[in-house]
């Protein structure tokens, strides 16, 4: 039998010894606070069994790995309308350019660019009855787990100083691609984004899609159909312009966010959730990417 904590151990030993950690984000004031030496990896068997190693149960700001949790609810809804609204193609782009969205008609590539995002932003807003509250509780559900929330001052933090996202939305406003007001979408988006969880958490909410649609305790509200289709925009737009070599290097689908945060996983077998601050030139997390290969190399597991 693998011996999985032996792995994550060695995994653990390796990255400490890595001198270059990357760059935490500074482009939300809160996020540079953050201490970059922060290493958490967790890991969680489809048989329910889970392993840990280092910072794996300290919170952190998930940022864009929430876009796949609201396109998983705005997905559940029936006429959500997601395909006539936004597309499935990787951008080769950063995740915040506007330019593609000028030139293709405000119709974002995917639902994981933050245009992309706004637009899954807006439809949560007009499907719930109290959007933030809403999702809090769709993410406490999936997860089973009631201490997860938003943390207010990242989101503020960000409110104050996201004007690219503001351009994104007012764009897609002139396009006819967003129903409802500017400012309420985009305080639904920064909330979203400023969910604060730990790896184990992020492995727990992320479950259902190495599980068919099955949460842990129970049925989630998706098909096994709609969990495989988030799954390949997982591999081919969770890292923005870095898709490809992660698709490379680790071969499973997953979603990073700036906050340092990666989660993979391997359909019907694991879900894997790595943190680690310091950013590469791409906005992913340096040493998250490095674990992921080690952890594919070594356990042989990755969807290739
Ligand atoms: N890649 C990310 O994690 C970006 C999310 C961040 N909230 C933003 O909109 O810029």
């Amino acid at each position: 039998m693998t011996d999985y904590q032996s792995i994550l151990n060695e995994i653990y030993r390796q990255v400490m010894l890595v001198k270059d950690r990357g760059t935490v984000a500074s482009y939300i004031p809160e996020l540079q606070k953050v201490n970059a030496n922060h290493f958490g990896f967790h890991l969680k068997l489809k048989s329910g069994e889970s392993y840990g190693v280092g910072d794996y149960d300290v919170p952190f700001s998930v940022q864009s790995i929430s876009k796949v949790l609201s396109l998983a609810l705005a997905a559940s809804f029936k006429n959500n309308n997601i395909l006539r609204r936004l597309d499935v193609e990787p951008s080769g782009h950063p995740f915040n350019q506007l330019a593609l969205l000028e030139v293709e008609h405000g119709i974002p590539r995917n639902p994981f660019i933050n245009s992309g995002a706004i637009v899954i932003a807006d439809i949560l807003v007009s499907k719930l009855d109290n959007p933030k509250a809403d999702f809090l509780n769709y993410v406490r559900d999936i997860t089973g787990d009631a201490s997860i929330d938003y943390d207010p001052i990242v989101a503020q933090s960000e409110k104050t100083t996201g004007h690219r996202n503001m351009a994104a939305a007012h764009l897609l406003k002139t396009f006819g691609n967003l129903n409802n007001d500017v400012d309420e979408v985009l305080d639904f988006y920064f909330h979203q984004c400023a969910l604060s969880m730990t790896c184990a958490q992020v492995s727990n909410a992320f479950f259902m899609f190495a599980n068919r649609g099955k949460c842990l305790f129970k049925k989630s509200r998706l098909t096994e159909q709609k969990v495989k289709r988030i799954n390949a925009i997982m591999l081919t737009c969770g890292f923005y312009d870095e898709a490809g070599e992660f698709a490379f290097e680790v071969g499973l689908p997953g979603k990073s966010g700036v906050g340092g945060g990666i989660v993979a996983l391997l359909p019907d077998h694991f879900v894997v959730s790595v943190w680690s601050p310091g950013l590469n030139k791409r906005g992913n997390s340096k040493l998250g990417m490095q674990a992921l290969e080690q952890f594919t190399t070594k356990t042989q597991l990755s969807i290739f």
